[in-house]
């Protein structure tokens, strides 16, 4: 099987360079259209696959992305592997401003927004225990490492509604007693979409700021975020060509079954399932229905 990249570009991050052949195109969903055209082309003989996910412009709040929909053209263009890069306050000192950090675990705060390809008459219930690929996440902080970015390997990142900034209290609560390292408000339900779509998946947090907890640094202030950001986002430029050389053209099955998880997850007995809902997961869960 061949590798197909795909790349969910965070705030600041609108456009990739360096592609070969590479053209805007326009991708139909059942689920609607997504924030954008997708920028595909081939970098060192891997095929990419760039989306903005608010949006050139940065036109969808984090409640209107249309994440369904991002993920869905994701598995219709044929991604195997998508990295999200997303910007994000920190809950530590050492996790500071400038710095990526690769998540692994996600707390899911986020309650406007649709969080499932399956509903009534296709039930399905996948397993995200484990929310993030281990051999993409592998191959990010590797990126990261060859770039010479600071990048630390593990973290939780709590996942808000938004679009205001936390409180002082839910930015205290967050860190010091649910014990998350970033906070965002974009990588739920996208992590939990790209589980149910059998992609792998890995999270790059780019920091940005320390929230609003830290008492040498006030509330967030979203004029010295975009300067961070712009910095942030010519070093993911710079990870995001090393990923094509570490991850290699040819592509074996997932080690850690990413793209098996809907195997015994579909509830809904064949006969009983609604031929609608069937007809648009045909890109996301074909290959079971
Ligand atoms: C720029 S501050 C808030 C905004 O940035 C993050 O977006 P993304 O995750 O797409 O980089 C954050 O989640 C908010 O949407
Ligand atoms: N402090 C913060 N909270 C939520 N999302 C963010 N994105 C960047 N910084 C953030």
């Amino acid at each position: 099987m061949q590798t197909v990249i795909g790349i969910m570009g965070g705030s600041g991050l609108y456009e990739i360079a360096g592609l070969e052949g590479a053209e805007w195109v326009s991708v139909d969903t059942p689920w609607g259209a997504p924030s954008d055209h997708f920028f595909i082309g081939t970098l060192n003989g891997v095929r990419m696959v760039f989306l903005p996910r608010h949006g050139r412009g940065h036109v969808h709040s984090p409640s209107s992305v249309p994440y369904r929909a991002n993920i869905d053209a994701m598995k219709r263009l044929g991604v195997t592997d998508l990295f999200s890069l997303s910007a994000t306050g920190s809950f530590r000192e050492e996790m500071a401003p400038g710095d990526f950090v690769v998540v692994d675990q996600f707390i899911d705060r986020t309650y406007a927004r649709e969080k499932s390809f399956f509903g009534p008459g296709c039930v399905a219930h996948v397993s995200v225990a484990h929310p993030t690929c281990p051999r993409l996440s592998d191959a990010a902080q590797a990126a990261a490492e060859a770039e010479g970015i600071r990048v630390h390997r593990g973290g939780t990142y709590l996942a808000m509604e938004g679009p205001q900034f936390s409180t002082l209290a839910e930015s205290k609560m967050y860190r010091e007693i649910w014990n998350a390292d970033v906070i965002g408000m974009t990588n739920m339900p996208e992590a939990k979409l790209a589980r149910e779509a059998e992609l792998c998946y890995a999270s790059i947090a780019m920091v940005t700021d320390y929230d609003s907890w830290h008492p040498d640094h006030g509330e967030v202030d979203v004029t010295k975020i975009i300067a961070t950001m712009t910095g942030n986002a010519d070093k993911a430029r710079g990870l995001v060509a090393r990923l094509p050389g570490l991850l290699g053209a040819d592509r074996a099955d997932c080690p850690h079954g990413c793209d098996k998880a809907l195997e015994f997850a579909i509830l809904t007995r064949a006969e009983h399932r609604d031929a609608d809902l069937v007809a648009k997961l045909d890109a996301v869960a074909g290959r079971m229905l």
